[in-house]
């Protein structure tokens, strides 16, 4: 069976302005951090691989499926976390929330809410089974959100910005969470100390491949690079 992600010569235009053109990536770590200035692509890679965004050319496989074609495969086989929770909770409940994306996949309404009692009950969140998804806080509707994802089981787990707006022992604790899910991560963020034990990590720049290799390295000369442009900018 294909594991992982693959980009083959992706290219994608918004508003007449090229986002990609010939991008190809082969994602196979377990751990893949994004970097990147705003307006570098990292959101729009994780739609895309999430088979969100479909690209003008070339191909987004995960798990051997082309993504933008084939509906079903991308919600078995990829989870998105968005940077605004807001954006992501549709339900007035949070056991309607979890429920929703495993009636999707086909499970009948009474296995989907035995699910979602059982994966609330494992966080030890019993109590917010009938909780009104408007009463949750910013940190709240974020984890809310995070166990939509994990609910489906998927292969692998894309996070944009997860730790923005988050008090520390809140972004502290999501870090732990995040840190121990079996499945594969791909996690774009503004944030690079949260990316330190990554197995890899990718600095994007205008859609392109500036630099991909082990953490240490790439975070180093990305550090080093926006410093010098903090720098020239007069700040
Ligand atoms: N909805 C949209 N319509 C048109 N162009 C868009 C849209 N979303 C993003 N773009 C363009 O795509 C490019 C990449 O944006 P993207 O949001 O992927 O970058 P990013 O690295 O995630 O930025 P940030 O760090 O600011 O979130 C930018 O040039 C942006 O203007």
């Amino acid at each position: 069976m294909d594991t992982g992600a693959e980009l083959q010569d992706v290219a994608l235009v918004r508003e007449g302005r090229p986002v990609f053109a010939g991008l190809s990536l082969r994602l196979g770590e377990r751990r893949i951090g994004l970097v990147g200035r705003n307006g570098s692509g990292k959101s729009t890679l994780l739609r895309l691989l999430a088979g969100l965004q479909a690209p003008d050319s070339g191909t987004v496989r995960v798990g051997g499926a082309d993504v933008a074609r084939d509906r079903r495969a991308a919600i078995r086989e990829v989870g998105i976390l968005f940077q605004n929770p807001d954006h992501q909770i549709i339900f007035p409940t949070v056991e309607e929330e979890l429920a929703f994306g495993l009636e999707q996949l086909g499970q009948p309404r009474g296995e989907a809410r035995a699910a979602v009692a059982a994966l609330l009950a494992v966080q030890g969140l019993t109590a917010w089974m009938g909780r009104s998804t408007a009463s949750l806080s910013q940190g709240q509707r974020q984890l809310l959100c995070l166990l939509a994802v994990l609910a489906m089981r998927p292969g692998l787990v894309l996070l944009d910005e997860p730790y923005t707006g988050l008090d520390l022992p809140t972004a502290l604790r999501l870090q732990r969470r995040l840190a121990g899910l079996e499945q594969q991560v791909i996690l774009a963020t503004h944030q690079p100390e949260t990316l330190t034990g990554f197995d890899r990590v990718i600095w994007l720049e205008a859609g392109q491949v500036m630099s991909d290799g082990a953490a240490g390295p790439v975070l180093e000369a990305y550090r080093a690079e926006m410093e010098r442009l903090a720098g020239d900018a007069g700040c």
